[in-house]
């Protein structure tokens, strides 16, 4: 059977990456054994999630089905969505584009400075049930975990937000004073968290600024985590630690957050990145470069 060459995009929204394919006029259906073969940084292309535009059986502009790394499928992903919204604007030419998602419809739109781009990443969702937990809690701003192996107290008292997917956020004076790698696995599938969690370690260093370090569900560490990005910025000004405006300080650059009062929309603002384009053999799994991406691009400018 000849095999089929599919053209990708490779992106990221501060350095947390994604391979993008147009499924709008040709659908793609990939096995979850081989998106995470292609997403294998050894072996593979290397991704933190793949993104398939689809198109909305709403209407809207687009439909972006979100796998992780390991091939498990997900209902949310702030930074890739800044990324679709950057492309459909661009191809559309509108500065306001609809984004359907597993957790609902976001909107996209422009923001000043060049690829830098706003989604509203609508309410955040913070009772017990919605994150989800196991068991009840009253409050989420700290819920109780025992958690074995690991007997530092400050991370056994993590705060819970949903934003399309479930958070744990522990409050921290130094990101980098905890091996996240060590604990982030035991952490992200411990029973209090029936569907995962991605794990978060902040930091509110000074006013209204949090460093953020993450460790992802179904992916491990990563540059940037844009829902958690909005889920520390809700879990802080929740908290009183900080209002509801933020820069939220990641390893692969800063994201802004406001946790709109009219209306309790999270708006999350930050960059967006083309790397390359490419194509892969979807039999072989072979894949090569085929064009260049955005820093190519200002190079032609200068
Ligand atoms: N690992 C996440 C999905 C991607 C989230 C992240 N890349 C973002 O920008 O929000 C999860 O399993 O819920």
């Amino acid at each position: 059977m000849a095999s089929e060459t599919r053209p990708f995009l490779k992106m990221n929204g501060l350095g947390n990456d994604f391979v993008v394919w147009d499924a709008r006029e040709q659908p793609l259906r990939l096995s979850s054994d081989v998106i995470a073969r292609l997403g294998d940084r050894e072996s593979g292309i290397g991704f933190d999630q793949m993104i398939t535009v689809e198109r909305s059986s709403l209407g809207v502009d687009a439909f972006m089905r979100i796998h992780n790394q390991n091939g498990g499928e997900v209902s949310a992903c702030g930074n890739a969505t800044r990324c679709i919204g950057r492309l459909l604007m661009e191809e559309i030419g509108k500065d306001l584009v609809t984004i359907e998602t597993g957790a609902g419809l976001l909107h996209a739109f422009d923001s000043p400075g060049p690829r830098n781009v706003t989604v509203d990443m609508g309410p955040p969702r913070i009772r017990w049930d919605e994150i989800p937990l196991a068991e009840e809690f009253a409050d989420t701003r700290a819920i109780e975990l025992q958690i074995g192996p690991i007997d530092d107290p400050v991370l056994h008292t993590p705060a819970a937000v949903n934003m399309g997917n479930p958070h744990a956020i522990f409050w921290v004076d130094d990101v980098e004073g905890y091996e996240l790698e060590r604990f982030g696995p035991l952490l992200e599938l411990h029973p209090i968290f029936p569907e995962g969690a991605n794990i978060s370690l902040a930091h509110v260093f000074e006013e209204d600024q949090i460093r953020l370090k993450v460790w992802e569900r179904g992916v491990g560490l990563t540059l940037a985590c844009g829902t958690a990005a909005c889920a520390v910025g809700v879990a802080a000004a929740r908290d009183t630690k900080t209002s509801r405006r933020t820069t939220v300080h990641l390893p692969g650059g800063p994201i802004g957050i406001e946790w709109r009062e009219s209306d309790d929309h999270v708006l999350m603002t930050g960059l967006t990145e083309i790397e390359f384009e490419g194509e892969v053999d979807l039999e072989s799994l072979e894949w090569r470069k085929t064009g260049s991406g955005d820093a190519s691009a200002a190079g032609a400018v200068s």
